[in-house]
């Protein structure tokens, strides 16, 4: 594969960057160059940069040296794809992501999660930083995700449309169930073995384009809507993850609360957001690795 293509351009009309041929290429060029045969998928959102440590790293690739990659152009994301081992798990975890609003089509935005699956990654874990609807949720917390509204997919934005191939997934996909019962119930056993079940909900993220925060009328109809966590990510990944039969779970962290009133004088910057996520990193590298150590026993029952 041509590897000397430049980000941005890296698509042909007859090689579109969510294709098979492409993934497949992708996927082969990374198995080239490690040993490790990834079962766990991570992606790591804003505010989770060192939640990555906790990996003992075989290969380290940054994005933009990876064929087809989609390059983060956004603070706190640093773009690195790590292959190794948490315990005795063998992961690939993306230390951040490219976001639709970087201008990226929304294929390319999903190439990683179809790619982890060519390598053999069977469950994924997916973390967003996301602003707090539900008048209930602090800053700090985490809320599981049962669910999702994509305002994105709902329009037409999404990783399905095109050429269907039935090499990734079906032309018309189920999606009441996109996030697995399973990994939802050992996430929250974990959070409870950990003392942590005050800070951690269960609720329904929704995806927003962005980059913009919301405004006021915004946040409350989201809220009419029964959507408990905002952000800018994730549910197209899931989508695409789902479609191609991995097991995904998925958390926002609470990061800020949304605007609710008109004049409350509210401030909210990216900075902030990256702040308040470097503040929950340690808690939630405990909990991820208290979810692997409970997931590694059905990974083995599951063992090519
Ligand atoms: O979704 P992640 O990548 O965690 O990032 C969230 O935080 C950024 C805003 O501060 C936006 O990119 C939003 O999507
Ligand atoms: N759209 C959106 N994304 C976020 N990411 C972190 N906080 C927020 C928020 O309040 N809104």
């Amino acid at each position: 594969m041509d590897t000397k293509v430049i980000n941005g351009n890296r698509s042909r009309p007859d090689h579109p960057p969510g294709c098979f041929e492409v993934v497949k290429g992708v996927a082969d060029w990374l198995l080239s160059r490690t040993d490790v045969r990834p079962r766990i998928g991570m992606i790591c959102g804003t505010g989770m940069g060192s939640v990555p440590g906790m990996i003992n790293v075989r290969n380290e690739f940054a994005f933009e040296d990876i064929p087809h990659f989609p390059v983060s152009t956004v603070k706190g994301h640093a773009g690195k794809l790590i292959l190794g081992f948490i315990g005795s798990v063998p992961v690939m975890c993306m230390k951040g992501r490219a976001h639709y609003y970087e201008g990226y089509d929304i294929a390319q935005c999903v190439l990683p999660v179809r790619v982890m699956k060519e390598c053999g990654v069977t469950h994924m874990m997916i973390s967003n930083a996301a602003g707090a609807l539900n008048e209930n949720f602090q800053v700090g917390d985490v809320m599981i995700m049962k669910d999702h509204v994509n305002f994105l997919g709902l329009a037409g934005v999404n990783p399905l449309r095109g050429i269907s191939d039935d090499r990734f997934g079906p032309r018309f996909l189920l999606t009441s169930r996109i996030y697995d019962k399973e990994m939802r119930q050992m996430a929250k056993q974990a959070a409870k073995e950990l003392g942590y079940e005050s800070q951690f909900h269960e609720g329904v993220f929704a995806m927003v384009g962005g980059p913009n925060f919301e405004t006021v009328a915004e946040c409350r109809m989201l809220r009419m809507m029964g959507i408990d966590t905002v952000g800018m990510s994730t549910a197209h990944e899931a989508l695409a993850g789902h479609h191609c039969g991995i097991k995904v779970f998925a958390f926002s962290i609470v990061t800020n609360k949304c605007d609710m009133e008109y004049d409350s004088g509210y401030h909210i910057s990216h900075d902030q957001i990256l702040a308040s996520g470097f503040r929950m990193e340690l808690m939630i590298r405990m909990w991820i690795s208290t979810i692997i150590s409970l997931l590694s026993a059905e990974l083995e029952k599951t063992k090519s």
